[in-house]
């Protein structure tokens, strides 16, 4: 099995968002990292807009409609927490995946996974109103061998493991006492429940390839700021190529 690399794109259209000439192009860079071998496409559009626009959502739902030999086997996924307005827009786009996070609107980022015990009526709520995009429905989890479980036991397809604190550990001791411990507990934990293992948060060309190796049924990494800021060191086509190479090699 060999994880699917998907490119989350919020970075490229927050710079977009700081003039009114339209580019970077987010379907542009779109079709170049699919073209350059990615596996898909990650958008979140957050109620602020701060980068994805809901144009953006129409427009790469425009793309991935279309018959473009770089759409082929390619998958369109969208994050977000499930208001009626995410739920709304998700149903109307029907993407191949929805994931869902519990980011508070003004959120600056997402730093955490679902508390299934404090939270988990909320996100079977939000469960049920995006299942009628008929997408695969995943949830953000901490690294916690005890979420998986409690996912597939609420309904959800897939679980997304917040990588962040293990990117945030990495070069110090807590990595190899807490932080990779923990995502490969629960790396094991998802395997053993039965539900399929996405990841994303902070991963890079540094921490990717040990990463691969302590959660080898990580079926796809979303992954944008890094990629985004390593882009424009060494150029999509050369960036996308490494994260493969390394994906590959796991
Ligand atoms: C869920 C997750 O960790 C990221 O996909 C998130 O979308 C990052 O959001 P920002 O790009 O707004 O920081
Ligand atoms: N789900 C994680 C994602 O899509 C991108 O996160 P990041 O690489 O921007 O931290």
């Amino acid at each position: 099995m060999t994880t699917k690399l998907s490119v989350n794109l919020n970075k490229v259209a927050l710079l977009r968002n700081q003039r009114d000439n339209g580019y970077p192009c987010v379907v542009t860079t779109a079709r170049r990292v699919l073209r350059a071998g990615a596996h898909g496409i990650t958008i979140h559009p957050r109620p602020d807009q701060r980068h994805i626009r809901l144009g953006d959502v129409d427009d790469l739902a425009a793309l991935f409609a279309s018959d473009l030999p770089e759409i082929i086997g390619a998958e369109f996924n969208i994050e977000g927490y499930p208001s009626e307005d995410f739920a709304a827009l998700v149903n109307r786009v029907r993407p191949h995946q929805v994931t869902l996070v519990p980011d508070a609107p003004g959120a600056r980022t997402s730093e955490e996974g679902w508390d299934f015990d404090s939270r988990g009526e909320e996100l079977a709520h939000g469960l049920a109103l995006v299942r009628p995009s008929g997408a695969r429905i995943a949830a953000f989890i901490n690294p916690d061998p005890a979420a998986p479980s409690k996912a597939r036991r609420l309904g959800l397809d897939r679980v997304e493991v917040y990588t962040g604190l293990y990117a945030m550990a990495w070069g110090t001791p807590a990595f190899d006492t807490t932080a990779a411990p923990h995502l490969a507990a629960t790396a094991a934990a998802a395997e053993a429940a039965g539900i399929g293992m996405n990841a994303g948060h902070d991963l890079n060309l540094v921490n990717l390839g040990d990463f691969l190796h302590r959660a080898p049924n990580c079926l796809e990494v979303s992954i944008g700021h890094a990629i985004t800021a390593e882009a424009l060191d060494l150029g999509w086509d050369e960036t996308v190529r490494r994260y493969l190479d390394i994906i590959n090699a796991a």
